[in-house]
Parts: structure tokens; C-alpha cells; sequence
């Protein structure tokens, strides 16, 4: 293989959403893509939407696995024997969908072909499933994960990395191992501390619950994710993430007994709550800004908006006419309220003038 340009057809096995939406960016480009689904309702959907077509008679150039992480080395293995394609998936973890494909070939007397098998996994996606969560922008200035393995064809991870870049993402080449340390960090973590804290509102009385603001609502966002594909997710990965949450365990275990054997308030019990606090400013700081750039200090700019058509359009022309760019954006809205509050986050330099002009045309504003 040493054509590495990204021509097609391009059949995608698993139209939820990461397929769906793979298949919506690369038929906005024109290229041909086969949509196949255990479901046969959602490769009908995808296709509906505009995803590709279910019948395709040429052979694929590029087949993308994007099913549940349990079932994605089969499929690998599958698709690596029924065509001369080279093969990438989308799975959350890499080092399992590997290991199974590799069974599978060695198997069935053919090891060699894994070399047209290079992982994949783009960092975007939501806590929403399903062919109709799909996006043609969904990986726009995402950052998106390569993983090539001992035997992967060079040309067959460059045409991967072609894949990702016709989606609109930045990618990142790293071992198998790494990655699944990496994930187990940012992602996988993340999702089970949403999970956790969303779980204690279960049985939380309802007004209680009235008092959420926008803290609640950005950590518990991602605990509302598919269990049963986090369930393969987190099993997948497991030793990685045994080890942080072994590392929180310890953490939560010092801040129980500094807040059991102290009087609240007193000296000791306090810098054992600041150091966890300004252990998670240190840490929160490493995030990386959007499209993968270094973290940016943003200034956030409240403004609070009447809940009546049109308003959001005339806010975002007022901070357009203040010459400030809008670097991002919240919305917090509780229903039956009759305001909103908008959060405008813009770089330090841009606030003054971004709250004089809003300030002037008649917006209330708050720092
Ligand atoms: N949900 C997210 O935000 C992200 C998910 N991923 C990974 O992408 C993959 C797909 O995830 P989603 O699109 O969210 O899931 P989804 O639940 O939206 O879609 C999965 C699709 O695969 C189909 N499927 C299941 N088993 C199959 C099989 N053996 N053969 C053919 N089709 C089969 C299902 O019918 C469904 O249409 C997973 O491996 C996941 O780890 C990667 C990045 C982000
Ligand atoms: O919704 C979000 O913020 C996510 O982080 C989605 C996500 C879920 C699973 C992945 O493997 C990658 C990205």
C-alpha cells in the first residue's frame, strides 16, 4: 500500500454516534461511505440523516470500527479478513480491542494481516448516543488519538491520520499503552467522579435540588453517559484506573479523618482542606485550552438576559460591536424563571471594553 491519500469508499461498522458523525463529515467532502449496523434501524436512521448509503458496491478503502468497546475486536478481526482495507476503530481504550484482534488473527492462521490495523480515538463525543446525537462538526479542533502497534504499515497510519484530519480534528500519535494511561487520566476518571456526585442526588429532597446552579450541572453533565458503555469502558481499562482511584481513595481517606478528629474551623483540619483545594487549582490550570492550545486565562463576563425571543442574537452583536471575541460560552437557565444568565469568557485584555459596551447599551452586567 503506498497511496495514502484518503479517496474511499469509506464503510463504517457501528452508526451511533461517533459513526454517524465520521460518516456525516466525510460525505460533506464528497467522499463515498458504507453505512453497516448490527441495527438495522440505525444505519437506516444514519443514512437518512445524510451519513452515507447502506448499499455500496465498491470495496472500501478504509473500514472504522465504531462499536461498543466489547465487540470492536471482533469486528476488527472480521473486517480485516472479509477485505484488503486498512482498518481503524474509535474505541475508548485501545490496549483490549488490540489484544482481542490479535487473538482472533492468530487464530485463524492470520497474523499478518493485523498490519492493515492501526487504533483510533477521537476526543469528542458526548454523553448522548445513538445515530441522531451525530454531527458533520462534531470533531472540528478535536484532538484525536493515534495508536499504531508493533506491526502497524506506516501507510496505513498515515491514511488513519488522513481520516481524522478530513474530520476537522489535530492528531496525537502514542503507544497503545500510553494512551490507556493517558484516557484513564482525563476521561475515564472524570466520568466516574461525575457518576459519583450525581449519585448522591438521587435521593436529594427536591428542594434541595432547586438550589443547583451552574457548579452541579458542569460536574454531573457526563454522568447522564450510556452505563452499559462506560461499564466496558472502565473494564477495558481497568488497571490504569484502579491505580487513581486507589490514589483518590487515599486522598479522601486524610480529608475524613482531618475533618473527624478536628473541630471544624480549627488550624489542622483547614490545611488539609487547602491542600486538596489548591491541589485541584494546580491541576485544573494543566487542562489544555480549546483546539488543543495552552491553557488561556479567560475572564468570565455575567450578563444577565430578559428570557424573551431574540435577546441571546442582540447580546452577541453588542459584544461583537465591543470588538471582543467571545472565547466561550455558557448558558444557565433554569425553566420558569423569566431570566437567564449568560457567561461570556474572553481574554483579559477584551473585558473592560467588552463591559463598557454592553454596560452603555443597556445590558446588566457583572464580573
Ligand atoms: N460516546 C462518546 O462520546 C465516544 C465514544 N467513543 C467510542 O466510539 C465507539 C462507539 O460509541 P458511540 O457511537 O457513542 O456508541 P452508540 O451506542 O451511539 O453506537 C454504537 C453502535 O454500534 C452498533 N453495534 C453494536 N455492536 C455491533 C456489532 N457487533 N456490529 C455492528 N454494529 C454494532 C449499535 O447498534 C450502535 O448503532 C465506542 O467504542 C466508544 O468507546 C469514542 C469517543 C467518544
Ligand atoms: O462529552 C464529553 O465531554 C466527553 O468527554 C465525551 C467523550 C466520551 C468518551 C470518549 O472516549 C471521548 C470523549
Amino acid at each position: 500500500m503506498s497511496d495514502t491519500a484518503l479517496r474511499g469508499p469509506v464503510r463504517i461498522v457501528g452508526t451511533g454516534l461517533i459513526g454517524t458523525s465520521i460518516g456525516l463529515a466525510l460525505a460533506r467532502l464528497g467522499v463515498v461511505v458504507e453505512l453497516v449496523d448490527g441495527d438495522p434501524d440505525n444505519a437506516l436512521m444514519a443514512e437518512r440523516i445524510g451519513a452515507g448509503s447502506r448499499l455500496v458496491q465498491l470495496e472500501p478503502q478504509l473500514v472504522v470500527v465504531a462499536v461498543p468497546p466489547d465487540h470492536v475486536g471482533t469486528v476488527i478481526a472480521e473486517q480485516l479478513e472479509q477485505t484488503d482495507a486498512v482498518v481503524t476503530d474509535a474505541a475508548s481504550v485501545k490496549g483490549k480491542p488490540l489484544a482481542d484482534a490479535k487473538a482472533l488473527t492468530e487464530a485463524a492462521g492470520r497474523a499478518s494481516d493485523l498490519s492493515r490495523y492501526v487504533g483510533s480515538h477521537p476526543m469528542a463525543g458526548s454523553e448522548r448516543n445513538g445515530p441522531l446525537a451525530g454531527r458533520a462538526d462534531l470533531f472540528e479542533g478535536a484532538t484525536w488519538a493515534i495508536t499504531p502497534h508493533e506491526t502497524s504499515d506506516p501507510a496505513a497510519v498515515e491514511l488513519v491520520r488522513r481520516l481524522a484530519e478530513a474530520c476537522g480534528a489535530r492528531t496525537v500519535e502514542l503507544s497503545v499503552p500510553d494512551h490507556d494511561l493517558a484516557v484513564a487520566r482525563v476521561s475515564h476518571l472524570p466520568q466516574l467522579m461525575s457518576s459519583l456526585a450525581a449519585g448522591t442526588l438521587v435521593d436529594a429532597p427536591t428542594e434541595h435540588l432547586e438550589l443547583s446552579g451552574q457548579g452541579v450541572r458542569d460536574v454531573t453533565r457526563i454522568a447522564a453517559s450510556d452505563p452499559g458503555m462506560w461499564t466496558q469502558i472502565v473494564a477495558a481499562n481497568s488497571p490504569a484506573l484502579s491505580g487513581l482511584l486507589e490514589q483518590i481513595r487515599d486522598e479522601l481517606d486524610r480529608l475524613l479523618i482531618a475533618l473527624s478528629k478536628e473541630q471544624p474551623g480549627s488550624q489542622s483540619s483547614d490545611d488539609e482542606v487547602t491542600a486538596v483545594l489548591r491541589r485541584g487549582v494546580s491541576g485544573a490550570v494543566r487542562v489544555p485550552g480549546k483546539h488543543g492550545s495552552p491553557h488561556i486565562e479567560l475572564v468570565p463576563v455575567l450578563v444577565t438576559i430578559p428570557d424573551r425571543p431574540g435577546q441571546l442574537a442582540r447580546l452577541f452583536a453588542d459584544a461583537a460591536a465591543s470588538g471582543a471575541n467571545v472565547e466561550d460560552l455558557r448558558i444557565d437557565h433554569s425553566p420558569g424563571r423569566p431570566v437567564g444568565e449568560v457567561e461570556l469568557a474572553v481574554k483579559p485584555a477584551s473585558v473592560e471594553q467588552l463591559v463598557d459596551v454592553l454596560t452603555e447599551r443597556g445590558w446588566s452586567v457583572h464580573r
